[in-house]
């Protein structure tokens, strides 16, 4: 498999990095285009032999699969510039730009051709360490070519895939998700902080917690509530801790948060 990446950034710069650290393929096999050349020399120092140029329609030619990782107003317009180019039988496009529909994209390829294979892939900033959480739709795609596609997302983490109507609701609670999780280390870093732990301390106590609790949460499979028992004593600490964080609103603000990042 050939992949083509329009756009370096954050999520293109993290699928070729990603890809080929983790053996998925080697970067020979990875063409990444972006108009700044410094974009495309740090990728290159960091995945030797992946192929780089400012020419979007170059990194069409001869791949399997196109990214299309620019901010989502470019969408149209790297269409344009790549579509005389893209054999639309063969090459499946893969959107990652948030709340671009499938049918929006469908209507910017018309003109160019009568049948095409799209997917909108929605990830994290995680891809960069293997461990996004992303999630995938289609339209137009065989089994075998949403397995393909799955397959490169579960290379930089785990990929599920979706039905178009709840993308939205989904980039809210696993893409945006993972900087209100960011948010929430911070926040208890600056409580401990204030509490008197150092701030290199407390964000590294903050972050052992977090991962125990995602492996407890993992290892027993219980509804977090079940765990929130078992630290509560009764008159305790933790109850009086809590119902102060909800007092302030804590799962409102979350959701509520998250309502919003989803009607956006
Ligand atoms: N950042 C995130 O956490 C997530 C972003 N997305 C989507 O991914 C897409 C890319 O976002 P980021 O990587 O964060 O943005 P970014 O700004 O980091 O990267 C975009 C890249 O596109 C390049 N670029 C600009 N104009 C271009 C053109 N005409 N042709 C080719 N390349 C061009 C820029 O130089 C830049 O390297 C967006 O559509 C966004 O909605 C989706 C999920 C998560
Ligand atoms: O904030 C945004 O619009 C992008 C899409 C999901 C995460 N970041």
């Amino acid at each position: 498999m050939k992949i083509g990446i329009i756009g370096g950034g954050n999520m293109g710069g993290s699928i070729a990095r990603g890809l080929v650290r983790s053996g998925f393929m080697p970067a020979s096999d990875i063409a990444v285009s972006s108009p700044r050349n410094v974009t495309l020399d740090a990728l290159s120092a960091d995945c030797p032999g992946l192929q780089v140029s400012t020419d979007n329609s170059t990194v069409v030619q001869g791949v399997d699969v196109i990214m299309l990782a620019v901010k989502p107003w470019l969408i149209g317009k790297v269409l344009d510039e790549i579509a005389p180019r893209v054999a639309f039988r063969e090459q499946i496009i893969v959107s990652l730009a948030a709340g671009v529909s499938l049918s929006d994209i469908d209507a910017m390829l018309h003109r160019y051709s009568s049948s095409r294979t799209l997917f909108r892939a929605i990830p994290n900033t995680a891809m960069l360490v293997g461990s996004s959480m992303t999630f995938l739709c289609s339209d137009n795609a065989t089994p075998q070519q949403v397995d393909m596609v799955k397959s490169i997302f579960d290379a930089l983490g785990t990929a599920a895939v979706i039905e178009e109507r709840l993308m939205g609701a989904a980039t809210a609670l696993c893409s945006c998700g993972i900087a209100y999780a960011m948010r929430y280390v911070r926040a208890a870093t600056e409580g401990g902080v204030e509490l008197g732990i150092y701030p290199h301390k407390a964000k590294e106590y903050v972050l052992a917690t977090l991962r125990g609790a995602v492996e407890l949460l993992e290892a027993t499979g219980n509804n977090p509530e079940v765990e929130i028992d078992k630290v509560t004593t009764p008159g305790g600490i933790t109850i009086k801790g809590l119902n102060a964080m909800e007092a302030h609103g804590f799962t409102t603000a979350v959701i509520e948060g998250l309502k919003a990042s989803s009607n956006g």
